[in-house]
């Protein structure tokens, strides 16, 4: 039975006189994988980072039915430290062994275990967004948002990432959402589709089969359809 994580209800937030969300609604199953999608300026990141807790709504109710989770956020800057070395950006060079083992063995889930003792100025960008993914996943988060983590890789590497994250959410049982720009990754990568339109949800759409690459286009053209406003 699945069970629900979060509920969203009538939830909006105001900068000044400027309205970044408004009435947004949205359940959220335990080990769901959702994304948000939609056109740029529509309020995604804002309800992801309420979601996160990182800002106050103005107004409406965010309830965690389990009480809160632990949530990890990964954006698409990686934010490592330059002057850490991969190991230490994912301990926060704490000594612990225990810590240190942990961080081996995230490393090594996102594949990196050879690069621990270089500095992130050495890796590629996906290798920096690796690095950045098993920092989030040392906290063991129950949440993980994704905040267009994949936006600044190309089409090859962005590929690998998203089987990379879809592994690993899987395998580790997560809820996650992910916002995105791209349909088509969030129908590769999704359960579930959320339309954020006009700083709403206005449309969501599932997806029952990643792995059929024609449900995928289908599904992906559907939404963006929705996005762009010209849905029949
Ligand atoms: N701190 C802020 N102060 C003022 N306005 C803000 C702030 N954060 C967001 N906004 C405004 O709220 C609206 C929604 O922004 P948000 O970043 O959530 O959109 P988005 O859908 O994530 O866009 P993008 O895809 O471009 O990141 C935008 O019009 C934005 O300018």
């Amino acid at each position: 039975m699945t069970e629900t994580m979060l509920t969203v209800s009538q939830l909006t937030k105001k900068y000044a006189d400027k309205t970044a969300l408004s009435n947004a609604n949205l359940q959220i199953d335990q080990g769901e994988f959702v994304a948000l999608v939609g056109m740029s300026g529509g309020g995604k990141s804002t309800l992801l980072r309420l979601i996160a807790g990182l800002e106050e709504p103005t107004s409406g109710v965010l309830t965690f039915a389990g009480g809160r989770p632990v949530i990890r956020v990964m954006f698409q800057n990686d934010r490592l430290l330059p002057w850490m070395t991969v190991l230490q950006n994912v301990t926060f060079k704490q000594q612990a062994k225990s810590l240190q083992q942990q961080g081996q063995k995230m490393l090594a889930l996102v594949g990196l275990a050879d690069f621990t003792d270089v500095y992130p100025a050495q890796l590629s960008g996906g290798q920096k967004q690796r690095v950045a993914l098993a920092r989030a996943l040392m906290a063991r988060p129950q949440l993980l948002l994704l905040d267009e983590p994949l936006g600044a890789l190309d089409a090859l590497t962005r590929r690998n990432m998203q089987d990379l994250i879809l592994s690993v959410c899987q395998r580790q049982q997560l809820t996650t959402i992910l916002v995105t720009h791209d349909v088509q990754e969030a129908a590769r990568m999704a359960d579930r589709i959320v339309v954020i339109k006009d700083h709403t949800n206005l449309y969501e759409e599932r997806v029952r089969d990643h792995q059929d690459p024609a449900e995928v286009a289908i599904v992906a053209e559907r939404v963006l359809q929705e996005i762009v406003g010209e849905a029949s």
